[in-house]
């Protein structure tokens, strides 16, 4: 549940309307309510209720500055992949040891900045990580807590480009290496394994994989505890999907996951930690846009809206579904008619839906993208030289903006011109 609902027939943000906030910031723009977010953090710190556990935010798929602050005033660790994530998790005042740092890139500096900084762990994607890891480690004098991210070999069952735990994906190792990888780890100096991690993908929206994919790690834990590594820590990623469309069966709920978690590893005497994003932001964020013009084609009806591909790309990158609707509230049992809603960026793959059905709409009306909160905002782009588009966050009835748009010349003067041109 989200709290984007119409009242007096306007779309809402908690308690403000949407047509106060685009009066106030120009369209497009995105808004995030901190009652939903805060709602979904709660449901995956109850879903673990009783297990020594972390949650940590997947700041990938919404690093606004307000967001993590707000979820890490919760309580939230956070799930950072570059320096600029862990500077921003520590800029909203998380803790080091909340922090853990994911990904299969991870640069000496990178490691330098966390170790430096402080870090909850470091998620090892391959051998050669590990021991740039040691180098820098033990140049600093310090050790560096880690799990190694196994690759279990498993069907998310999930978009193939977002699909992470199958062999063929770059991302972690092979757990059948995983007791040699263990084995090395555990003489290098600089280097204190904790435990293990796996992530396997995201929008995952049936249940069967993780359990394959934890029941992988459970084997492994008994396995390396055998060995004699202390496996204290298993970070089980993220992924946990959500209901893009309404109407569409909804995928399983935080507390079934947590009931998973319990039913595999409960016995086991280990802290769990997850790393989900796109639950707790996805469904807390809007993506507003007003409508350009309507362009009568050749058998078929374009909505031209002032948002593009580069604004939201997941339509146009992974052919993603997110309801459009209008923001002011349609009539019961209006008629319908489709659309194909495109942007004003010169590429055909700026097109957001082909053929949607929506009640009709007019230059000037505001629609709003729903399940925009995730992968929004973070992934969009300036292509066409398209300022980036305001943020704001709302709480009952208060709206902050967030993040402002830039201005032309901000733009435009960010560029150097060498006296040679
Ligand atoms: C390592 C890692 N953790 C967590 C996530 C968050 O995934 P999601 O937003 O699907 O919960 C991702 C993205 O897939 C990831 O790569
Ligand atoms: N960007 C993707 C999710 C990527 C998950 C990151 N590991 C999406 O919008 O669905």
């Amino acid at each position: 549940m989200d709290h984007f609902l119409y009242r007096n027939g306007i779309l809402h943000a908690e308690d403000v309307p949407l047509p106060q906030i685009a009066e106030q910031v120009g369209t497009p723009f995105y808004v995030y309510s901190c009652a939903t977010l805060t709602r979904h953090y709660r449901l995956f710190e109850e879903a673990l209720a009783g297990l020594d556990h972390l949650v940590c935010f997947a700041m990938k798929s919404n690093s606004n500055q307000a967001v993590i602050a707000h979820l890490a005033g919760l309580g939230a660790g956070m799930d950072v992949v570059s320096g600029g994530e862990y500077l921003r998790a520590k800029a909203a005042g998380v803790p080091g040891e909340r922090i853990v740092f994911s990904g299969v890139g991870k640069t000496r500096d990178e490691m330098h900045m966390a170790l430096t900084g402080g870090i909850r762990q470091f998620n090892v994607e391959s051998e050669p990580e590990l021991l740039a890891l040691s180098e820098v480690a033990s140049a600093l004098g310090v050790t560096a807590p880690i799990t190694v991210r196994v690759n279990p070999d498993v069907d998310a069952k999930t978009h193939e480009k977002i699909a992470t735990g199958k062999s063929e994906n770059k991302f972690g190792i092979p757990i059948a290496k995983a007791p040699a990888v263990y084995a090395m780890a555990a003489k290098l100096p600089g280097i204190e394994v904790v435990g293990i991690d796996v992530h396997i993908g995201s929008q995952l929206t049936d249940l069967e994989p993780f359990r394959l994919a934890y029941e992988k790690v459970r084997d492994l834990t008994l396995h390396l505890r055998a060995e004699g590594h202390d496996i204290r820590r298993l970070d089980l990623g993220g992924g946990l999907g959500i209901p893009y469309e309404r109407n569409n069966s909804a995928p399983p709920l935080p507390t079934e996951y947590g009931a998973l978690i319990r039913d595999v590893f409960q016995d086991l005497d280990v802290e769990v930690e997850i790393e989900p994003g796109r639950l707790i932001s996805g469904n807390a964020g809007l993506l507003v846009s007003s409508v350009i013009y309507v362009k009568e084609g050749e058998g078929r009806d374009f909505l031209i809206l002032d948002a593009a591909m580069n604004d939201l790309v997941r339509p146009a990158m992974y052919g993603a579904w997110h309801d459009i609707v209008p923001v002011v509230e349609p009539a019961p049992g209006q008629d319908q008619r489709p659309y194909d809603v495109v942007g004003p960026v010169c590429e055909t793959g700026d097109t957001f839906a082909k053929q949607r059905q929506m009640p009709p709409v007019s230059p000037g009306d505001l629609v709003a993208f729903r399940s925009a909160g995730a992968y929004g905002a973070v992934m969009a782009s300036e292509y066409n030289t398209r300022p980036l588009i305001p943020e704001v966050l709302v709480k009952d009835d208060h709206m902050a903006v967030i993040r402002a748009r830039p201005t032309f010349d901000e733009i435009i003067n960010r560029d150097t011109v060498p006296s040679w041109v």
